[in-house]
């Protein structure tokens, strides 16, 4: 996992590092790293044009430290000093280096190479004047553009954005990850993320957000003992009348996330399209006076999908609550999101509870505003968990998983052509099946969100090549993808092939 600390936490770990250490000595590991990174940026240090954007505090003495290190390797080094005071010991370091200070700031529009040092963990609210003209003049710059910790004007503790932020292609962040970097709207600034050890990590405490590595990510793999039971049955209550095409989504997300088995339940019209598509799916039909029995039709399962394409009406209702009622994991999903909405009540269960709503969905279950939503997925997300005593996977640009006491999860994969009609119902699906199989809930949250934005990654882009062109692509082409985005998950060493 790649760990992502607060700001106030950062802070304290600083501050006893610091007290350990010889003055100066962080912000020189800060620097070095940064110009570590800056250094081979092409034409390269010799003979570049870099310009460092500095403000008032220690984000700005980081920058002219890293500058005097490119000026000292033949870099044209101007600092724009756009603070009301300027870190004293790293300007003289830039001029002993041969570095300039300029006042011009068309010297942004010519340079190969800005560093953003005007603001850092420190920064609040949106940027203020100069820097945010600073910042609109670099995004109309061809320069390469390296922000220092954070790209200034994205909140490092939330990922918020208020009005003008710098638009980095590479982040250098010292110690820890900050939440900001991951979380969108900020993760969209952040560019490449580089994280520089500045010798913090066995100082720092929990962290606040973790983003997986494909080696966190561990679906559950079928052994030599495993028959169709134990490897999980799925229930899924999907489709209606009027929507048929959730239930053969969710279906195939479910069956190609390695459901031992999945029971699928629905009005005729969508079990005859299900079982068309899907001839792996026991089907049960279920006439209108059978909902509130649906756990006894159905049979035996070891968790609940719930809520694609079955309406908001009063069956639907008593769907939801049939799934509710039961002790066994169940998500909730779309529709079903839409009625919990008015019955909050069903969520008083002792059993784990998941909802996978997007910002839409969830603004009507916790009455919020979609737009404050968008702008605050972080702080939404655990009010969301909290709240509805549930784990909440946030669907959007970047998905979140919260639980309450647990760092939120972000998820590092997936793609902007995901949104599109249906593929939220293949997740659904796909996390049913990990639920089923006994895996926390958490986890397999994370694991859905994790392969599903995988797999959708290698339908809009096939032959995973740099500069390769990308298609949009259906709901469909995601489940078709799913076996290629679980087969690049660290291997099973225990598989010795048949006989
Ligand atoms: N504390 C430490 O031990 C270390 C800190 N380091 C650097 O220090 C940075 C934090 O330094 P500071 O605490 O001095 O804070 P910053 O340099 O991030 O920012 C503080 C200054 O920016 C101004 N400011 C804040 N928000 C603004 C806005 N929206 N518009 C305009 N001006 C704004 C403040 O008035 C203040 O003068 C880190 O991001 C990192 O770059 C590194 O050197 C590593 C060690
Ligand atoms: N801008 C975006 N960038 C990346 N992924 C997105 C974006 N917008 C939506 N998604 C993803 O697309 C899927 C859409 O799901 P959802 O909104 O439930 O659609 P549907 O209900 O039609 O299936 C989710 O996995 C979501 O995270
Ligand atoms: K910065």
């Amino acid at each position: 996992m790649r760990h992502a600390h607060e700001v106030g936490k950062v802070r304290e770990a600083e501050q006893a590092l610091m007290a350990a250490l010889p003055e100066g000595e962080l912000m020189r590991r800060a620097a070095r790293g940064l110009a570590a990174v800056c250094a081979p940026i092409p034409p390269r240090a010799y003979g570049s044009r870099v310009v460092l954007l500095v403000g008032s505090g220690d984000n700005g003495g980081d920058t002219l430290f890293a500058g005097a290190w490119l000026a000292r390797r033949g870099a044209g080094v101007e600092a724009i000093l756009a603070g009301s005071k300027t870190h004293e010991q790293g300007l003289r370091a830039l001029r002993a280096a041969g570095g300039r200070v300029t006042a011009d700031e068309a010297v942004i529009d010519a340079a190969d190479l800005v560093i953003d040092g005007l603001v850092g963990i420190g920064g609040h609210g949106g940027l203020r004047e100069p820097y945010a003209r600073l910042a609109e003049r670099t995004a109309a710059s061809a320069a390469v553009v390296v922000a220092c910790d954070v790209p200034s004007g994205v909140d490092a503790s939330t990922g918020e954005v208020e009005g003008v932020a710098i638009t980095a292609d590479v982040t250098v962040t010292f110690g820890t990850y900050k939440p900001g970097l991951f979380v969108d709207p900020g993760a969209r600034y952040a560019g490449v993320v580089e994280l520089i050890d500045i010798g913090l990590g066995p100082r720092l405490p929990e962290p606040d957000v973790v983003a997986p590595h494909s080696e966190d990510i561990r679906p559950p793999r079928p052994s030599p003992e495993s028959d169709k039971y134990r490897r999980g049955v799925l229930g899924l209550i999907a489709g209606s009348e009027q929507f048929t095409g959730a239930a053969v989504l969710a279906a195939g997300g479910a069956v190609r996330g390695g459901a031992g088995m999945v029971r699928f339940a629905s009005v005729r019209p969508a079990v005859d399209l299900v079982r068309q598509r899907w001839p792996e799916t026991v089907t049960t039909v279920l006439e209108a006076g059978d909902v509130a029995d649906v756990g006894s039709l159905v049979g035996r399962v070891q968790a609940w999908v719930v809520g694609p394409g079955i309406g908001t009406d009063e069956r639907a209702e008593a769907l939801v609550a049939a799934a509710l009622g039961s002790d066994l994991p169940v998500l909730v999903d779309a529709d079903g999101l839409t009625v919990l909405a008015r019955r909050r009540d069903l969520l008083r269960r002792t059993a784990p509870t998941v909802l996978t709503p997007h910002a839409g969905e969830l603004a009507r279950l916790i009455g919020a505003d979609r737009e404050a939503i968008e702008a605050r997925r972080l702080e939404h997300v655990r009010e969301a968990a909290a709240e509805l005593s549930a784990i909440v996977l946030l669907k959007g640009s970047t998905t979140l998983v919260a639980q309450t006491g647990r760092p939120v999860h972000v998820n590092p994969t997936g793609t902007p052509w995901l949104a599109t009609a249906g593929t939220g119902d293949v997740l659904s699906g796909l996390t049913g099946a990990f639920l089923a199989s006994g895996m926390p809930p958490l986890d397999a949250a994370t694991a859905g969100a994790y392969l599903h934005g995988l797999a959708a990654r290698f339908a809009v882009a096939p032959h995973d090549r740099p500069g390769e062109g990308q298609a949009p692509i259906s709901a469909y082409d995601v489940i078709t993808a799913l076996p290629r985005a679980f087969r690049t998950l660290s291997g099973d060493t225990t598989w010795a092939g048949p006989g």
